[in-house]
């Protein structure tokens, strides 16, 4: 049995780690949830977003499976997600985005993975006032990057490239204008694409980028990037192969590993029991697969997608499905 930190969340959060939990019990999965706070509803009960105890728990166990935590907009407490990935160097937010059975969307064979740094550039919300004056109010936010960051992630990039066969990495930059910031992850990543000949290098501009992949997203394999593009440009990837119900990211470091959906709580539909556990699922697969349960998350991966052809009665509205997150739950126990 593998000791894993279960973070249920906010908004959505109970209802998809449910699911999850329990297609992962159906399936046999060697796994013992030790469960934990943080987040909107952490604060509220103990005034604490991110609890000693749940720090505590992921510094013993080293791996977490968490659900969306809220970060109010505007003032407020600071992001727990990114306070997680800092506390612990999970430096690489892996979201791949695949073309999945039975989900019609303008693309298909869309088949990129996306290689999001984590814990610095300008996600990281370093801002101040330089005048708080009445009609004179100036606001300022530093990026940082740094070499050893860069080259922790754009490798991490590469060595994924070479495992899993792909062929090409893009990285994508704004250096033209950021030239000191992501001038240096470009610098940075041109300097390792020499260490792998057989992979091709290709970098791109953000602006471009966003354009390419709505044009031609099959001509993306691996994709590196800085924190806020990455933060975007997942969430695009998510629109072309059907939304954000279903893509699962890993949150990766030397020595932990948390992780996610590449969504968030979703307000606008939580208690409606409509919620798409499916990227959850796919994220605890990525997990199943960490933690060498390999054959297990391949089971899970068939029954969900025996679950997908007969989507219009068992899956969620997100997708063009009828069902709820209760019959996608019960479609996929049934087909393990
Ligand atoms: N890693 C995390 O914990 C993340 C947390 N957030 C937080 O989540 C909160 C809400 O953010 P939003 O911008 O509304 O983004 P969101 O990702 O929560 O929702 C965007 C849209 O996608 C839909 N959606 C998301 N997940 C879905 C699912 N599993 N099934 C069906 N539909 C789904 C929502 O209903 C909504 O219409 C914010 O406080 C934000 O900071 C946002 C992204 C990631
Ligand atoms: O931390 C948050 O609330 C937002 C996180 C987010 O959008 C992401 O990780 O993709
Ligand atoms: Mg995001």
């Amino acid at each position: 049995m593998k000791n894993i930190v279960l973070i249920p969340g906010d908004g959505i959060g109970s209802e998809i780690t449910n699911s999850v939990t329990t297609i992962l019990e159906e399936a046999g999965a060697e796994v013992n949830w030790i469960e934990k706070s943080a987040g909107l509803k952490a604060y509220e009960e103990t005034g604490n977003p991110l609890p000693d105890d749940t720090v505590e728990a992921i510094e013993e166990h080293r791996i977490a499976l968490k659900g969306p935590l809220t970060t109010p907009v505007g003032s407020g407490f600071r992001s727990v997600n990114v306070a997680l990935r800092q506390k612990f160097n999970l430096y690489s937010n892996i979201r791949p985005a695949r073309t999945l059975p039975s989900i019609d969307t303008p693309f298909r064979n869309v088949d990129m993975v996306l290689f999001r740094e984590n814990t610095q550039g300008l996600y990281i919300g370093k801002e101040k006032w330089i005048n708080e004056g009445e009609d004179k109010r100036h606001s300022e936010a530093i990026a940082v990057v740094t070499e050893e960051a860069s080259k922790k992630i754009i490798r991490a990039a590469f060595d994924y490239a070479v495992k899993n066969e792909r062929k090409k990495v893009t990285l994508v930059h704004k250096a033209n204008i950021l030239k000191l910031t992501t001038g240096l992850f470009l610098e940075i990543g041109q300097k390792i694409a020499k260490e792998y000949p057989d992979i091709e290098f290709q970098d791109l501009i953000v602006d471009n980028m966003a354009m390419q992949m709505v044009l031609r997203p099959q001509q993306f394999d691996v994709v590196v990037t800085t924190n806020l593009f990455g933060d975007i440009l997942s969430d695009l990837a998510s629109g072309l192969v059907g939304g954000l119900g279903v893509t699962g990211a890993a949150n990766i470091g030397d020595d932990a590993a948390m992780f996610e959906a590449v969504h968030g709580s979703a307000p606008d539909i939580v208690g409606k029991n409509v919620a798409n556990p499916m990227a959850l699922l796919f994220s605890s697969l990525m997990m199943l697969e960490h933690i060498d349960q390999k054959q297990i998350a391949e089971n899970i991966r068939k029954a969900i997608y025996k679950t997908l052809v007969e989507k219009k009665v068992y899956c969620t509205p997100d997708i063009g499905g009828e069902g709820t997150t209760s019959t996608f739950t019960q479609a996929v126990c049934d087909n393990i």
